[in-house]
């Protein structure tokens, strides 16, 4: 897959945090802390081998942190969402955990200065195309789930989201008049053969690591943006002979994913497409606050992001679900950092820990314990020290 790291020989490693606003600084602290002990026990977990710590150098993953503002707390200090520093930051890091960015205060802003626009820019000026967008529905949360037990039970999808083209970034955008003088504003939605390929390949290697099965979803029988996404992915099918191509159109995906979503493996689609299908199938593992992503390019750091936003409804209330920040933490280790153990171990933890009973309001069913962000987190933190036990004797 493209950008993702394998060598675990390099063990020291620059992190951007992007806090953002609203709820980003909240989940983000957390996930911090919870990266931090993920590297520190893996130096515990290795001090057992004294010959394999001699040959690789110290074994500790260690990370340098650094935090810059972007979103609307930039828009604030520096009056643009995505300063030229926090790009530059994040360029010359090892990979990039980002919280959420927007919020009502800068929702009347004019396009370059809302906080969406500088999530937009660093999504670009990473050239991270392919945002991987994982829903599960853990056991310990189909009660949570607003399906049916039996329809939500055992679902497992990934939404391979294409993220630096179509109608996002296509030109021409903008306001303008009609003939009769009236208002318009006009977005493109444009692809070309490459991006759509690029996109399709890392799709097709994803669902070979995974049930073998392929949804590309678009609409065709409209958009000739679709036409061609759709043919550029059947055309690269040959390639792929092991997995099963299918083709849907995003409304009938829509119903499906709410009707049988047990039906789907991987999902490749458009960016729109994407951000709305993946919305949805987060509904059914439980919550939004539970779904993490990872966004990789050609080369260079990954930016790791939850796939929820600032809401603003629940900031500053310690109220917010950490898990997406932390199971995106987790993908940052595996697909940013080559940290399979950690990432691992991180995953681990969180199931850990809705063992124990601990909800977020989000998550809450009857006869568990509901917890805030903070102390979720605190719970986190102490699994993931009891998952080092577990690594050391296995
Ligand atoms: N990647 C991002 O940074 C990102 C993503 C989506 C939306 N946004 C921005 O966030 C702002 C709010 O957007 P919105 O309200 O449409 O979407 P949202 O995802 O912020 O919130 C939707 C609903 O889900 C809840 N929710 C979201 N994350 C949660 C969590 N971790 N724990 C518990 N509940 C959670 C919220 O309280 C709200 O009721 C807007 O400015 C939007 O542009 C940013
Ligand atoms: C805030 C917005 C620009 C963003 C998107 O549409 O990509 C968000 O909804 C997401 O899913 O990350
Ligand atoms: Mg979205």
């Amino acid at each position: 897959m493209a950008a993702v790291r394998c060598s675990t020989a390099k063990r020291s490693y620059n992190v951007t945090l992007l806090p953002g606003d609203g709820i980003g600084p909240e989940v983000v602290a957390v996930a911090k802390d919870v990266l931090s002990l993920a590297g520190a026990l893996e130096g515990k977990a290795s001090n057992q081998s004294l010959s394999l710590s001699l040959s690789l150098g110290p074994m500790r993953v260690e990370f340098r942190f650094q935090e810059k503002l972007m979103g609307g707390a930039a828009v604030d200090a520096y009056g643009v969402p995505l300063p030229e520093e926090t790009l530059a930051a994040a360029q010359a890091s090892d990979a990039v955990l980002l919280g959420a960015i927007g919020g009502y205060k800068w929702d009347n802003n004019e396009k370059h200065l809302k906080p969406e626009t500088g999530l937009l820019q660093i999504r670009a000026g990473l050239g991270v195309f392919a945002n991987l967008r994982p829903a599960a529905v853990l056991p310990q949360l189909v009660d949570a789930s607003t399906l049916k037990k039996e329809v939500a039970e055992g679902v497992d999808i990934m939404v391979v989201r294409e993220l630096t083209g179509g109608i996002y970034f296509g030109q021409p955008r903008g306001f303008g008049k009609n003939d009769k003088g009236e208002d318009t504003g006009f977005n493109t939605e444009v692809y070309s053969a490459s991006e759509v390929d690029r996109i399709t390949r890392v799709a097709f290697e994803v669902a070979r690591k995974r049930r073998g099965k392929l949804c590309s979803v678009d609409k065709a029988n409209v958009l000739e943006a679709s036409m061609l996404w759709r043919k550029q992915v059947t055309s690269l099918a040959s390639e792929f002979p092991d997995i099963e191509l299918s083709h849907m159109y995003v409304d009938n995906a829509a119903m499906q994913l709410i009707r049988n979503p047990k039906q789907f493996d991987t999902i490749v689609t458009n960016n729109i497409f994407g951000d709305i299908l993946s919305d949805e199938a987060s509904m059914l593992t439980g919550s939004i606050g539970m779904l993490p992503s990872a966004s990789v390019g050609e080369s260079g750091p990954g930016l790791f992001e939850p796939i929820h936003g600032s809401a603003p409804d629940i900031a500053g209330q310690d109220k917010a679900n950490p898990l997406a920040t932390i199971l995106s933490a987790a993908m940052l280790l595996r697909y940013g950092l080559g940290e399979e153990n950690a990432a691992k171990r991180v995953e681990a933890a969180v199931t850990e820990t809705l063992n124990n009973g601990f909800r977020t309001g989000d998550i809450y069913s009857p006869g568990t314990t509901l917890v805030g962000c903070k102390r979720m987190g605190e719970e986190v933190l102490k699994t993931v020290e009891s998952q080092s036990t577990v690594a050391l004797n296995s």
